[in-house]
Order: C-alpha cells, then structure tokens, then sequence
C-alpha cells in the first residue's frame, strides 16, 4: 500500500457519526504489582524500568481473562441501567483459559444471558477499539422495524500469564497489566456521544510481530515465551527503520484527521486524551511528541500504575476519567490506540453529563 491510497483512504471520511451514545462503562482490575518490586526480583531491568516511567501493574490471582470481562460488563450494565443488548462484542489477544472454546458466549452467559449474537474480535492491541467500531457501525443501521433503539456490549480481557508471556520482557517498552473493561453503546441515550471514529491499516508492517519465524504447528512452536523483540529484530534487520516509522505515523496521522473532520472538531478542541498504556518512551516517541500533547493532559498518570491491557486500554481510561469524575459535561475526549498489524483507530468522544455513578472510583 502505498501513502497515495493512504491518502485517498483518508479522504474517504465517514458520514457524521449517527448520534451514537455511551450508556455505560466499568473496569475490573486485580491489585497493583509494584515495577520496584519486579526490578528488586529480577524479574526486570533497572534501565529499561526506568525508561517506561512505569510504577506498577495490574496482576491477577486466579480469575480468568473472560470472566474478569464478564464482571466489568455486569457492572457497565447496570451503570446503563438494562441488560438489553442486542450485540456482544469480546476483544482479546492473549490466551483465553482453553485452547478451543467460545469466550463472548462465556462473557454473554455469565454476564447477560440472552440469545443475541456474541462474537471475538481480535485486532490485537486495537481490539477494543476495533469492537467499538464495528459496534457504532452495527447501530448506525438503525434497529428492526419495531424497535425504537439498539445497544451494543464490547468487553474485553486479557490475563498476560507465565510462561507464555513475560509481562515485563515480552515486548520491551510495553509492561503489561491484566483486567476486563466493558462499554455499553446505545442509539438513543447515554452519557456520552461518539462524535468520531476512524480506524486506518498498514498491512506492510503485519510482519514486525513474526520476524523470519516459519508459519509453525501449534501455539508456541518456535518459542516457549512471547518474545515480541526477536520478532521486531528481524523484521527491521531487511528494512529502514525510518521507513517503516513513516508509514507507521502516516497510517496513523489518516485515524485522527478522519476522526476529527467526522466530529467537526481540531486537535486543539480536545480537552483529555485516552492513549495506550505504553511505556513514557513509547508514549512520547508515538503520541505525546507528535502530537503535541501535554502528559498531564492524558490518562498517564493512571495508567504508568495500570500497564497494558491488551485491547482493553481505551475503554478502561475512559472508565478512569469518568468514575474519578476527571470529566463532566462538553469535554471532548480523543481516544488513541494501535494494534500489531498496524492498525490505528481514533476515536472523539463528547462527554454530555457526569453520569449518577460517576466518582465512585477507588484510588490509584
Ligand atoms: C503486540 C501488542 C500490540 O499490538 N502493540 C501495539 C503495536 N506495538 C507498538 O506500537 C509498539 C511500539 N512501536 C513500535 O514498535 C514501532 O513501530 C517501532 C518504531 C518500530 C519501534 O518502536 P520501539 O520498539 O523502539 O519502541
């Protein structure tokens, strides 16, 4: 692909979003595991800890990733005030608990109990907001004749554990964080409105998280943990680091134009930023910097304590910013992500009311 169908990629912007609205959100996080404590271990480099900024990360116990979701949705839905959803959508990027079973029907069972669809997404760290996509697409059609309005369940969950992932190693720059978030979307009424949102690919850079590694046999055939490094190593040694870079950003540069010209809105209209759960590095070098965006602007200071939830992050910021009642009515908020493959979505987000619920966060 060249940046010429970039280009025209982005001048394909979406119509205006129908009026889609956010009835509902909650995370569901295990307690923090201090980064001091992993470095004091062993467990991680004193430099590379110290590149991040990062203070802690969410590790669960015992709960499985779908059922740290399905808590997240109980909970989102009665933020919502109903149960009523006529999609389920589960995003997910690491091991779900069993090699071949249904993770939304589990999320669906256990936390809705209805017969509508329930379906995986998997767009790796762009998951949720993948989700969140085809969520607003699926309302924007409008409900059956009959029916006044429709809602969408997006969850997602992930749990990073040993020995298949090394939260600290497997992908250097990133820590990773375990935890479920969910999101209740509505056509008629909610909180918040979805003003925007854009999702841009650059299928060129699918390789970086394979490197040389043959196509194998069965999960982990070439490597008894995740080693996300090897793969970039390999993938960068037959490419210019700066070219690969160039059609990262400019992949990404199309989300947020598209997002915003859908809002109607600039860069400087956007009062808080929603961004991956990156290391400080990452963050800087990918967002922060390019963008000209203040760190105190965003859900750093949160999430530096939170770590990567694989496809989980926007969501759960968003949850952040509103339960600790960071944002009430007119804010508009960007939501920021990237997933392996690459893909990129962008999101703006008009907060329309500080919700009943709202401030009920714990600290930290
Ligand atoms: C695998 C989980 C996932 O989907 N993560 C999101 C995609 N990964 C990233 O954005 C990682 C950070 N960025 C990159 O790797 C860039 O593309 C670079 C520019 C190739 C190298 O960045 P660095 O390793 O130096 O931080």
């Amino acid at each position: 692909m060249t940046d010429t169908d970039l280009d025209a990629g982005a001048a394909r912007a979406r119509p205006p979003a129908a009026d889609i609205r956010i009835a509902g959100c909650a995370a569901w996080l295990p307690p923090r595991a201090a980064v001091a404590d992993a470095v004091a271990a062993g467990l991680c480099d004193q430099a590379l800890a110290e590149t991040t900024g990062m203070l802690s990360v969410a590790v669960v116990q015992d709960e499985p990733a779908p059922e740290m979701a399905a808590r997240a949705a109980r909970s989102a839905l009665g933020r919502s005030g109903s149960a009523d959803v006529s999609l389920i959508l589960h995003a997910s990027f690491f091991y779900q608990g069993h090699d071949l079973w249904a993770p939304a029907s589990y999320v669906q069972r256990a936390a809705v109990g209805n017969q509508c669809p329930a379906m995986e997404v998997g767009q790796v760290s762009n998951g949720g907001m993948a989700a969140l996509g085809l969520a607003v697409d699926h309302l924007r059609a409008g409900p059956p004749a009959g029916e006044t309005g429709r809602r969408v369940l997006v969850t997602t969950g992930d749990a990073f554990r040993a020995p298949g992932f090394d939260r600290w190693r497997s992908d250097s720059g990133t820590f990773y964080g375990d935890g479920g978030t969910a999101l209740v979307l509505s056509s008629t009424e909610g909180f918040a409105r979805v003003r925007g949102l854009a999702t841009v690919s650059a299928p060129e850079l699918e390789g970086m998280h394979r490197g040389d590694d043959p196509f194998g046999s069965g999960p982990f055939s070439h490597r008894p943990v995740v080693d996300l490094d090897a793969c970039k190593k390999d993938f960068l040694a037959g490419r210019r680091v700066t070219r690969v870079i160039a059609t990262s950003a400019a992949a990404q540069d199309a989300s947020v134009e598209r997002a915003l010209a859908e809002a109607g809105v600039a860069l400087t209209d956007i009062d808080r930023f929603v961004l991956p759960h990156m290391g400080r590095k990452r963050l800087r070098a990918g967002f922060l910097t390019r963008f000209g965006i203040p760190e105190e602007r965003t859900t750093w200071e949160w999430s530096r304590r939170v770590g990567h939830l694989g496809a989980g992050d926007q969501i759960a910021g968003f949850d952040r910013l509103v339960t600790s009642g960071g944002v009430g009515a007119g804010d508009l908020l960007l939501w920021m992500s990237v997933g392996a493959g690459f893909t990129y979505s962008c999101a703006v987000v008009e907060v329309l009311e500080r919700p009943a619920w709202a401030g009920e966060a714990e600290p930290g």
